[in-house]
């Protein structure tokens, strides 16, 4: 079976991105690229990672109007990633064109509320409730408007996946215990989002900033 983790390549290096893929692509179950990377390579870089073989997660977290979101989909429908990424509070209306507009095979994924953010974030933001009540009516609209699942963390997920037993769930923001949380606000542990339900988990800097990417991934591979 393939693993369940993603590892996410963020840099504009496409020489560093290749060399981290093919040292870890034993361990992983495909490969994330984000902003970063498709900012400096575009298309041309992800056609160059494709290369290896492995799933491609093209996470551009879209947030348009709805017309503008289905182009940008249209456009990258020929890269044939295998999950595409959103965003839910884009709308309804959104999220149902860039479902229509995606090929066959993509997982449109709709992001939540990014691990990046506590509730203290959310009132900056006028957004009223917890991150729990957040999550879970998004992740009600992803479901009414027909993509494939949503993105949320791992504190979340178990909600999510009671409102929709049939979603994906995709988790990012995982740390081992002693790991280094950085930006993120919402972590859990790798076979703490799994057991929770997650489909997928997305291991970016716990991986890639390591001594030995390799060992860290196999680390990570051996908790699950
Ligand atoms: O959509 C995502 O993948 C995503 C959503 C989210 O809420 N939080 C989040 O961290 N991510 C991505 O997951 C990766 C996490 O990276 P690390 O924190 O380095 O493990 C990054 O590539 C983020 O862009």
């Amino acid at each position: 079976m393939r693993s369940p983790v993603y590892v996410a390549l963020d840099t504009p290096d496409l020489a560093r991105a290749k060399a981290l893929a093919t040292r870890v692509r034993h361990h992983v179950g495909g490969i994330k690229l984000g902003l970063e990377f498709f900012s400096a390579h575009g298309q041309a870089g992800v056609h160059a990672m494709a290369e290896l073989g492995l799933p491609i997660f093209l996470d551009l977290k879209l947030h348009d109007i709805p017309n503008t979101v289905a182009k940008a989909v249209q456009a990258l429908g020929a890269l044939e990633p295998a999950i595409l990424t959103v965003h839910a509070s884009g709308g309804r209306a959104m999220l149902e064109d860039a479902k229509a507009a995606a090929p066959t095979g993509t997982k449109v994924i709709a992001v939540t509320m990014l691990t990046s953010l506590d509730a203290s974030d959310l009132t900056a933001t006028g957004i009223v409730g917890s991150a729990h009540d957040q999550v879970s009516r998004l992740t009600e609209l992803a479901r009414e408007a027909g993509v494939d699942g949503i993105v949320c963390s791992g504190a979340e997920v178990a909600a999510a996946k009671k409102i929709w037993p049939k979603g994906f769930f995709v988790v990012p923001g995982v740390r081992l215990p002693d790991g280094v949380v950085g930006d993120q606000k919402r972590v859990v542990t790798p076979r703490q989002a799994l057991d929770a339900g997650a489909s997928i988990i997305v291991v970016g800097r716990p991986i890639t900033q390591a001594e030995d990417p390799d060992t860290a991934a196999r680390a990570i591979g051996a908790t699950l």
